[in-house]
């Protein structure tokens, strides 16, 4: 296909959205009522349960909008993609594969049954839970402090907004009650796997956790990831080609939890999902997108988040198979 044709196609498609998004996102609001909003960190049980927002962005930084896009959340999980390239960015492939694996685990998000099982009880990706936390331990900084700066610093980089904050009221929460992803945090310490302290490794962790956007942040960090590490709206590369390719290989093969091959199945672009019920998803080379709706399925995934980008995918042809 030439530039023009592909540009023309491009423009249709931008259109369409333009004009339908509302009506998808009335249509995948249903959804609200099939999840749960998640109540194991005390204070995410607060948010709305029926709220449905999203921003899909183009690479000229032009936006659409739909639903409760200005709904503000934690980044929670989805955090983890990018403190996996703040960890390869600062200590290289070699060193964050000699503390976490490349390999989906077919488990839940916080299990620490494999760890146990297979040796040599690293986690199996950066994106379950315990690898996550031992991503934390690798970010440069002589401590949780100025590690936490660093990553606030990057991620007001990555989504071009430096208002972004860490949500005091939520890193609590999750500080007062997380007693599994201290279990897991002191198996892997045992395991040789942490290099500093559990209680300085989790304070990171929980704070980048805890960093509150909203869609419009969501989708420009997206956009970045998208176009493979360069901000396309400034012209500038903030992030190494190679990493992004890690990153968003791991999003494919394990953002959606032990529910990616599914989500790879009828949804087919990368996506990384946050308890919250936040979603950041790409078109690569084309759009960054961000969506939010707190109830979640059994797997940790947003419901009306998960049916929203199916349809957009059926829409537009997005799956990359
Ligand atoms: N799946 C998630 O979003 C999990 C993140 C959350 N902070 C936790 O550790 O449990």
């Amino acid at each position: 296909m030439d530039l023009k044709m592909s540009h023309h196609i491009e423009e249709q498609s931008w259109k369409q959205l333009t004009s339908h998004l509302a009506e998808w996102v009335a249509d995948s609001h249903k959804h609200t009522t099939d999840g749960h909003v998640a109540s194991y960190i005390p204070e995410l049980a607060n948010a709305p349960s029926d709220v449905l927002g999203i921003c899909i962005m183009d690479a000229g930084g032009l936006t659409v909008v739909a639903g409760d896009s200005d709904f503000r959340f934690t980044l929670q999980s989805i955090s983890k993609v990018f403190t996996l390239i703040m960890a390869l960015m600062d200590r290289g492939e070699a060193i964050v594969f000699s503390k976490v694996g490349m390999e989906p685990t077919g488990d839940d998000f916080n299990s620490m049954l494999k760890l146990e099982l297979v040796e040599p009880g690293i986690p199996f990706n950066p994106l379950i839970n315990a690898g996550a936390i031992a991503i934390s331990s690798l970010i440069a900084g002589k401590d949780s402090e100025e590690q936490v700066a660093r990553i606030l610093q990057f991620f007001r980089e990555v989504a071009h907004n430096p208002t972004l904050e860490i949500n005091q009221a939520v890193f609590q929460s999750e500080s007062d009650t997380a007693h599994r992803n201290r279990s897991l945090a002191y198996f892997l310490k045992d395991n040789g796997v942490l290099d500093s302290e559990v209680d300085d490794v989790l304070r990171t962790y929980f704070s980048h956790c805890s960093i509150e956007v909203n869609c419009t942040d969501l989708a420009r960090m997206a956009l970045v990831l998208a176009h493979n590490g360069v901000d396309p709206i400034r012209n500038q590369r903030l992030i190494p080609r190679r990493f992004v390719q890690i990153a968003k290989t791991f999003m494919f093969t394990c953002g959606m939890y032990n529910a990616s091959g599914e989500f790879a199945m009828n949804v087919g672009i990368p996506a990384k999902s946050g308890v919250s019920g936040s979603i950041l998803s790409m078109v690569p080379g084309q759009y960054g997108i961000g969506v939010v709706s707190p109830p979640l399925n059994r797997k940790g995934n947003s419901t009306a988040g998960v049916h929203l980008l199916g349809k957009l995918s059926q829409e537009f042809d997005w799956s990359l198979f």
